[in-house]
C-alpha cells in the first residue's frame, strides 16, 4: 500500500505553480545581505543624513525629481534591521496613504514590452520576461533609466534559493529542500532556454555575460518583491512600494495587504492607474511602516519566497499528497468518485500545526483505501451518497488501513530529518545564530511537529478503532434494523 501516500513538496509560489521533483541541481550562491555600491551625491527633498548611503539617497532624489514622491510623503527609505525599510516621517494614522506609484514607474511585461527587449520577448512566461528585463538594466549600468532603483536591490536575500550546499544541508529530510531544489532546477531550465532562445541569438541586445545567477538574483528579487495578486496585473515590481517589509510574528494590528494597497484610476477621466499604499496600524515618526505579506503563506513558503519565517504555530505545516494508484483495481470507480467530489487523482492536502485535518482529508483517505468487503459501496448505485459515507468510518478495517499507512509514511518522514525535535528547540533556545541557520531549524523543526502530530492523530484514531460506529451500523440504525446495542440483528443480510 505504500503508493497510497506519497509525501512530496509544495509550493505555493507567488508566480509559480507547485512543482513535484526532488532533483538536484548544481547550486551556486552567495553574499546573503544588502550591499550598497557606487558612491554618489545627488539632490533629495530633505538635507542628505550623514548615514544614509548615497544609493538611498540617489534613489529618492530620482523618485522626487520623477514626481512620484513629494517633500510632504509621509515615508522614507531607510535602513532597518531587515535592509532596507519604509520609515516614517512623521506620526502616521492607520489607513492613511503612505505612498502613490503612477503605472509609468512600474516594471511589468508591459514595460518589457514596450522596451527595446519587447520584440524579442514575445511569447515568453510574464515573470522571464520580467527577470530578464531586469538583468539588463543591471548590466546597463549608467546607461539603464532604472539604475537608481536597480541600485537599491539587494545581491541576494535569505531566501533557500540563495543557499550555499552546506547551508541547504541543514534542511535534510524536509519538504522545503526538495521545493528549493526544485524550483532551481525549473529556473536553470527557463535560464537554459532563455540563452538559446534570446540571449544567443539577439546578442546584441545583450552585449555583455548573461550568466545563470544573473537569472538567479532576478527571479529571487521578483520572488521577494513582485506584487501578483493586483488586479490585471500577472507580476509587476513597485519601486518604493516594495521597501515594505514583513511584519515579523504577527499582529492583530497589521492587516493583510489586500487592505493596505489597491490600484485605482488617476487623472483626467481616471484613465491613469495609480498604486496607493495605505497605513495598515498608527505609527509614530522614526518608526517602520509594517506589512503582512501574506497571513496564508506557510513558512516554508515565506523562506522560499523571501528568507524569513515566523514563530507563530499555524506558519508550520506539512503537505500530504495522496492519490489513487493506477494498478488499484477499482481505479476508475475511485477517480469517478472523486472527480465528482472536486478532487482528482491526486490530492494535497496542507496541515498545519494545531489545526484539524483538512476537510476532505479522511474521506479521500478512506476512498483509495476502500476494497474487500467494502468495494460494493464503489457501486453505481452508490455514487450519488458515498461522499457522505465517507466522512465517517467506513469498517474497522478500512480505518485501521488509513491509521497505518499515515503513521508509517509520517514514521519515514522522520527518519528523514538528520535532527530531532528536542535538538532543534535546543538550537533555537540558544540564540545567536546566523540567519539561514535559523531558517532552517525553524522549517525542520516546524515540520516535524506537524508530522509528529499527523502521527499522533492517527494512533488516536487506532486505538479508538473498536469504539467508532461504522457504516453497516449507520445504515441499520437509519433503517430501524439494529438492535438494542446498534449490533446487527441475525436475520438482516447486507445492506
Ligand atoms: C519586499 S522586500 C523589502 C525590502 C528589503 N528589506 C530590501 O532591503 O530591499 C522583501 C525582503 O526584505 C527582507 N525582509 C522583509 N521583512 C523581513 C523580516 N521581517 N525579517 C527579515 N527580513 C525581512 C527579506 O530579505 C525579504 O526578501
Amino acid at each position: 500500500m505504500a503508493t497510497l501516500f506519497t509525501l512530496i513538496p509544495s509550493s505555493n509560489s507567488t508566480f509559480l505553480n507547485p512543482f513535484k521533483t526532488t532533483q538536484h541541481s548544481k547550486l551556486h550562491f552567495a553574499t546573503p545581505s544588502p550591499t550598497f555600491k557606487n558612491p554618489l551625491s545627488i539632490r533629495c527633498f530633505r538635507p542628505p543624513e550623514t548615514d544614509t548611503p548615497p544609493e538611498i539617497q540617489k534613489f529618492w532624489g530620482w523618485l522626487s525629481d520623477k514626481g512620484i514622491i513629494s517633500p510632504k510623503c509621509p515615508v522614507k527609505p531607510g535602513i532597518v534591521p531587515e535592509g532596507l525599510g519604509l520609515v516614517a516621517q512623521k506620526d502616521i494614522s492607520r489607513n492613511e496613504v503612505v505612498l502613490e506609484v503612477p503605472q509609468k514607474f512600474w516594471i511589468n511585461p508591459d514595460t518589457v514590452a514596450a522596451s527595446e527587449i519587447g520584440s524579442v520577448c514575445n511569447g515568453l512566461k510574464p515573470w522571464v520576461s520580467v527577470a530578464l528585463f531586469l538583468m539588463r538594466e543591471k548590466k546597463l549600468g549608467n546607461s539603464s533609466s532604472w539604475k537608481p532603483y536597480i541600485d537599491i536591490l539587494p545581491d541576494s536575500t535569505n531566501s533557500t534559493i540563495y543557499w550555499s550546499e552546506e547551508e541547504l544541508s541543514e534542511l535534510q529530510g524536509s519538504q522545503l529542500l526538495n521545493t528549493t531544489l526544485g524550483v532551481k532546477e525549473l529556473v536553470a531550465n527557463e535560464f537554459a532556454k532563455l540563452e538559446e532562445e534570446v540571449l544567443v541569438p539577439h546578442k546584441q541586445l545583450f552585449p555583455f555575460d548573461v550568466t545563470q545567477d544573473d537569472f538567479f538574483w532576478a527571479f529571487g528579487m521578483l520572488r521577494s518583491r513582485a506584487f501578483t495578486c493586483l488586479e490585471g496585473q500577472s507580476l509587476v515590481l513597485i519601486p518604493l512600494a516594495d521597501l515594505w517589509v514583513q511584519q515579523a510574528n504577527h499582529s492583530p494590528d497589521i492587516t493583510a495587504p489586500k487592505y493596505a494597497w489597491e490600484i485605482r484610476g488617476a487623472g483626467l477621466f481616471s484613465r491613469e492607474l495609480v498604486f496607493s499604499l495605505r497605513n495598515p496600524t498608527p505609527v509614530k515618526a522614526g518608526d517602520q511602516v509594517l506589512i503582512q505579506y501574506d497571513l496564508n503563506k506557510s513558512n516554508a513558503e515565506l523562506a522560499l519566497d523571501y528568507g524569513l519565517t515566523e514563530s507563530r504555530s499555524e506558519r508550520n505545516a506539512y503537505t500530504l499528497t495522496l492519490e489513487i494508484p493506477e494498478s488499484d483495481s477499482f481505479y476508475g470507480d475511485k477517480l469517478d468518485i472523486a472527480e465528482s467530489n472536486g478532487m482528482g487523482e491526486s490530492a494535497y492536502f496542507d496541515i498545519v500545526l494545531e489545526q484539524p485535518l483538512p476537510a476532505n482529508m479522511l474521506p479521500y483517505l478512506r476512498l483509495v483505501a476502500l476494497g474487500g468487503e467494502d468495494a460494493f459501496l464503489l457501486e453505481s448505485i452508490f455514487r450519488n451518497s458515498i461522499w457522505g459515507h465517507l466522512d465517517l468510518p467506513i469498517s474497522p478495517a478500512n480505518e485501521e488501513l488509513i491509521c497505518q499507512v499515515i503513521r508509517d509514511a509520517c514514521t519515514s518522514a522522520l527518519s528523514g530529518y538528520s535532527t530531532t525535535i528536542a535538538e532543534d528547540e535546543k538550537l533555537l533556545a540558544e540564540g545567536d545564530i546566523d540567519p539561514r541557520l535559523e531558517i532552517a531549524i525553524t522549517i525542520r523543526l516546524g515540520e516535524k511537529k506537524v508530522l509528529q502530530q499527523i502521527d499522533e492523530e492517527f494512533k488516536e484514531r487506532e486505538m479508538e478503532l473498536g469504539g467508532y460506529e461504522y457504516y453497516q451500523e449507520r445504515r441499520l440504525k437509519d433503517l430501524g434494523l439494529a438492535g438494542a446495542q446498534g449490533e446487527k440483528l441475525p436475520w438482516i443480510g447486507e445492506v
